[in-house]
């Protein structure tokens, strides 16, 4: 079985380094001409799909936007996924879900095994109930060729109070978390199967990246200020690992297709040249 970490390094090798998030906010359906509804929602997720699904690496729907419309919104979100796979893009689910191992078990069954509905490529998780919490995930993302991206220091200015707190030990909270997830990547090849979130607007982060060995999810762009070229500043010799993702930015360039497709490449474009990646 080919782990996550491996078939992102193929994606990103084959797509290019980006991650698009769906983020069927209620101005983007409106502005659309979409109703604020399940109807609107299904054919904002149609569009998305049909104009990027073939060519984006990653896709990232965010959870809160389809759980706002209850069960019927969760089954857009199941069709949006499938649909996106038949396309070839890995699906990341934006759900940020933490909790005690045994709930933790729980979600991991939700999104990382290949029997659930909800089934993902890699689902985002937040360490502040512990990174050994998580365990779970880890483990049933291991087993099925899964990934996790855990919230290391996020794109939001309130972060940082908590995330760049200093524990006993002498480390800051994320770097805390940096090390754990670095530790569950040693040796993995090419790429480990665990990600850390860092925001695309956090400047210079003053913590040690270089060792993680797996993804570096960076929210943040466009829409909350951060660019392709402040990633230099935030990731420094760790730019190699970095999946930016963009949203509205892309977004708001709907909903014509052509559109949608051009907003993509203009973001891959300035991204694939602050990584230093060949076109
Ligand atoms: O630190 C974080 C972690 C996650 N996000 C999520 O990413 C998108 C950003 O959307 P934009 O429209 O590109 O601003 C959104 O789903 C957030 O929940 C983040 O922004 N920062």
């Amino acid at each position: 079985m080919e782990t996550f970490g491996a078939r992102l390094h193929r994606a990103v090798a084959e797509r290019g380094p980006l991650c698009v998030g769906i983020d069927p906010h209620p101005g983007l359906l409106t502005a659309w001409g979409l109703s604020d509804d399940v109807a609107g929602l299904e054919r904002f997720c149609a569009t998305v799909v049909e104009a990027i699904g073939d060519r984006v690496a990653v896709v990232k729907p965010q959870s809160a936007f389809f759980e706002r419309f209850g069960a019927r919104g969760v089954g857009v979100l199941e069709s949006t996924i499938r649909q996106l796979r038949d396309l070839g893009a890995l699906t990341l689910l934006d759900v940020k879900r933490g909790d005690i191992g045994s709930t933790v078990a729980a979600y991991a069954s939700a999104y990382l095994d290949p029997s659930s509905p909800l089934y993902v490529d890699a689902v985002t998780a937040s360490p502040y109930l512990g990174v050994g919490s998580l365990a779970p995930m880890f483990s049933t993302a291991a087993e099925h060729g899964g990934g996790v991206f855990v919230l290391a220091l996020t794109s939001n200015p309130e972060g940082a109070s908590v995330q760049r707190a200093v524990g006993a030990g002498g480390r800051t909270v994320a770097q805390t978390v940096i090390d754990e997830i670095s530790q569950l990547n040693r040796g993995a090849e090419p790429l480990g199967s665990f990600g850390l979130v860092v925001g695309a607007t956090v400047g210079e982060t003053g913590h040690d990246l270089d060792s993680v060995n797996g993804p570096l999810l960076a929210p943040g762009l466009g829409a909350q200020g951060g660019t392709p070229a402040g990633l230099r500043t935030v990731f420094g010799a760790a730019l190699p690992w970095v999946l930016p993702s963009y949203s509205r930015e892309v977004l708001g360039a709907g909903p014509d297709p052509a559109g949608l497709r051009a907003a993509t490449e203009r973001v891959l474009a300035d991204c694939r040249a602050a990584l230093g990646t060949a076109d």
